[in-house]
């Protein structure tokens, strides 16, 4: 199985000195505690895709926290997300038939997500998500700020990553070149069944400022 982590962003919800990946959580930086992370599932092949500027030092940093019999590559990112994904899949070997791909400011990520997304491509799904329930009432808007719709809340996820799908279907997803926001609607587009699995408070995306503390409030918690 390979993974994809997705370090290439610049953070700029964030507002830090360095690039989001690079900032520390309690003395470990993002990069480093999501690859660690990455690592406790059974990984074959690992791909980190940075800033192009930051390929080397990025590479000092992961290189000691490779296993045994693990490939890890370090690559430069894109301008968006989607860019960033495409250039870590185009690193992955011919071996790997399975891919994750994860974003590493959601660096808390229990392993159990991993297992939870890798058992249901296992049982034969196309792609797999992990998501959990909304809490507030979403309702969609036009250009004014009318309501156009309001979803049943019960039939709503808020979705997280890893993202795992069939290598194939996901490279040909993004030869598509359409922009989106996750995987998984690349995958949907291109008229696949995705499924989504139970997430987990801990997959939380750090973002903002607000989102470090509270990173930084759950390690200590732990
Ligand atoms: N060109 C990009 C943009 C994002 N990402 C990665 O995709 C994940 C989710 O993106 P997000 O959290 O939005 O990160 P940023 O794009 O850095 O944030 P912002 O939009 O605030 O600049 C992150 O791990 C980020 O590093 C990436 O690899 N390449
Ligand atoms: C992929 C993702 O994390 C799923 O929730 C999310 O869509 C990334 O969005 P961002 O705007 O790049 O943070």
């Amino acid at each position: 199985m390979g993974v994809v982590v997705v370090a290439a962003g610049s953070g700029t919800r964030l507002g830090a000195e360095r690039p989001k990946a690079f900032v520390e959580v309690v003395g470990t930086t993002i990069l480093e505690r999501a690859v660690a992370g990455v690592l406790e599932a059974a990984v074959d092949e690992l791909v980190v895709v940075v800033p192009e500027d930051l390929v080397a030092e990025a590479t000092g940093r992961v290189d000691p926290l490779r296993p045994e019999g693990v490939d890890v590559t370090v690559v430069a990112g894109g301008a968006e997300r989607t860019d960033s994904v495409a250039a870590g899949l185009a690193a992955l070997s011919d071996a790997v038939s399975v891919v994750l791909v994860h974003d590493a400011a959601r660096c808390l990520t229990p392993v159990v997500v991993f297992e939870r997304v890798l058992a249901a491509l296992a049982a034969g799904a196309a792609g797999a998500i992990p998501g959990v329930p909304v809490v507030d009432t979403i309702k969609v808007v036009d250009a004014g700020g009318v309501i156009t719709a309001t979803p049943l809340r019960d039939s709503l996820r808020a979705v997280q990553t890893p993202q795992g799908f069939d290598r194939a279907l996901l490279t040909a997803a993004h030869a598509s070149g359409a922009a989106a926001t996750d995987d998984a609607a690349l995958v949907e587009a291109l008229g696949h069944d995705v499924i989504v699995v139970e997430g987990d408070a801990l997959g939380l995306k750090i973002t903002t400022v607000d989102d470090l503390a509270r990173a930084e409030r759950l390690l200590s918690d732990h």
